[in-house]
C-alpha cells in the first residue's frame, strides 16, 4: 500500500499561507501533499503573485505531481478574501481547514498535518476562545497533554507552558505539568527524532534560576524536585539553568534539546538563530503535526516577498516523521 500524502491547511487566508503554498508548488521536486484552501481565493492569489498553478482534484490526481501544480481539496471561504485584509467572518473557515485535516489524519486519509500560519487574534475576535494550533489540536483529539518543540539545525526548544499570559505562568509550571512535560519530550526525542538517550537542558523560572530561592522559589520548590525524581528514572537532565546564559554556544553543545518554561523565554532566542528555516512540532499527539515558525505576515500577503523556507522544512520533516512511523507500526516486534 503506498503511503497516504499528508495534509496542508493553509491557515489565515488573508495571510501568507496560502502565497507559501502557491510557491512550492512551482518546485520541480513537490511533496505528495493535499493543500486545503478555497479554489477561487487560491487562484486569485496565484494571480496576484504572478505564477501559474494548476490545481488538480486530490481523488484524482497522480501521486507525483508536475512542476506547476497542486493537489487542492476545496473547502469554501466564508466571504471573500483580500491579502493582508482580515475579516472575522473568516475564522470559521480557518477552523474547518483544521478539522478536515485532523479528521483526516485520524481516519488514514493522510498520513500528517503540517499547518500554515493562523491568526489567533481574529478568531477570538469572532467570538470563538482559541490559543494556537497547539491547545486547538489537544483539545480535537483528547490529548490531556502535549508540547511545543521548535526546531532548526542551531537548537531545539521545548515550552513547559505555551500561549500564556505571563501573569499565570509561574502557577501552571506543577510538579505534575513539568513531570509530564518532560516525559513527552523525552519520549519524543527518543521515538521522533532518534535519540536513544537524549540529554535535556531545563532552564529556571526566575533570573538565575533563582539565585538560590533569593529571586524566586519556583525552581527549589518545583522544578529541582521534578528534575531529581525524573533522573532517577534514568533521563539527562541538567539544570535548572539560569536561562540568559543557557543559550551559548558551549552549553547548548551539551543538550540535545531546551526545555523553556515560557514562549517569550525560548523563541526569541530559536527565532534569532533559525527563522526562516525551523519547524514547529507538537509532541504527544496522537497524529503528526508540524508547522511553520512564523504567523500570519499580513504585511506580505500577496506580494511574493514572503520565504517558503519554514513550509518547506515542515513538510519536510512530517514526511520523514510519517515514514518512520510507517516503519515502525509496520515492522514484526
Ligand atoms: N503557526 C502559527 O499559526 C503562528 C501564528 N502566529 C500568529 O501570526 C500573527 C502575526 O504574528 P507576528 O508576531 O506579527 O509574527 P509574524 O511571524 O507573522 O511576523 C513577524 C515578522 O516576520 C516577517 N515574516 C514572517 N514570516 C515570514 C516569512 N515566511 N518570510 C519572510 N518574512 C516573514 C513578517 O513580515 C514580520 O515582519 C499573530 O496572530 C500570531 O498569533 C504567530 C506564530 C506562529
Ligand atoms: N510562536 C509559536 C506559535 O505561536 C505557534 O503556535 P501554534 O499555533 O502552533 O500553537
Amino acid at each position: 500500500m503506498p503511503m497516504p500524502p499528508m495534509v496542508l491547511s493553509t491557515g489565515e487566508p488573508a495571510g501568507i499561507g496560502p502565497d507559501l503554498a502557491l510557491m512550492l508548488a512551482q518546485s520541480d521536486k513537490q511533496w505528495p501533499v493535499v493543500v486545503l484552501a478555497d479554489r477561487a481565493m487560491m487562484a486569485q492569489r496565484a494571480a496576484q503573485l504572478g505564477l501559474s498553478v494548476r490545481f488538480q482534484d486530490p481523488q484524482t490526481a497522480p501521486p507525483q505531481l508536475g512542476q506547476g501544480e497542486m493537489a487542492l481539496h476545496h473547502v469554501p471561504l466564508t466571504a471573500p478574501c483580500v491579502a493582508g485584509t482580515l475579516d472575522t467572518d473568516n475564522a470559521r473557515y480557518v477552523l474547518s481547514l483544521l478539522e478536515t485535516a485532523v479528521a483526516g489524519c485520524e481516519s488514514g486519509l493522510y498520513s500528517a498535518m503540517v499547518t500554515g500560519p493562523v491568526h489567533k487574534g481574529v478568531i477570538n475576535d469572532a467570538g470563538i476562545p482559541f490559543s494556537g494550533h497547539t491547545e486547538w489540536l489537544a483539545d480535537r483529539t483528547h490529548t490531556p497533554r502535549v508540547v511545543m518543540m521548535l526546531a532548526g539545525e542551531a537548537m531545539r526548544v521545548a515550552l513547559a507552558t505555551t500561549h500564556l499570559p505571563l501573569k499565570d505562568v509561574a502557577q501552571a509550571i506543577t510538579p505534575a505539568s513539568l513531570t509530564e512535560t518532560l516525559t513527552i519530550l523525552h519520549h519524543d526525542l527518543q521515538v521522533k527524532f532518534g535519540l536513544p538517550s537524549p540529554r535535556i537542558l531545563v532552564a529556571g523560572l526566575n533570573p538565575h534560576a533563582g539565585e538560590g530561592g533569593h529571586m524566586g522559589r519556583e525552581e527549589l520548590e518545583v522544578i529541582i524536585p521534578v528534575l531529581q525524581a525524573l533522573r532517577e528514572q534514568g533521563m539527562q537532565l541538567i539544570g535548572p539553568l539560569p536561562a540568559d546564559t543557557l543559550f551559548n554556544r558551549p552549553v547548548l553543545a551539551q543538550g540535545d534539546a531546551v526545555l523553556a518554561m515560557y514562549h517569550d523565554q525560548g523563541l526569541p532566542v530559536l527565532k534569532y538563530a533559525t527563522f526562516g528555516e525551523g519547524i514547529n512540532i507538537t509532541l504527544g499527539l496522537p497524529i503528526i503535526r508540524t508547522s511553520v515558525d512564523h504567523g500570519t505576515a499580513l504585511d506580505l500577503a500577496g506580494t511574493g516577498r514572503a520565504d517558503a523556507g519554514s513550509l518547506k522544512a515542515a513538510i519536510t520533516w512530517a514526511w520523514t516523521l510519517a515514514k518512520q512511523h510507517r516503519q515502525a507500526s509496520t515492522s514484526p516486534q
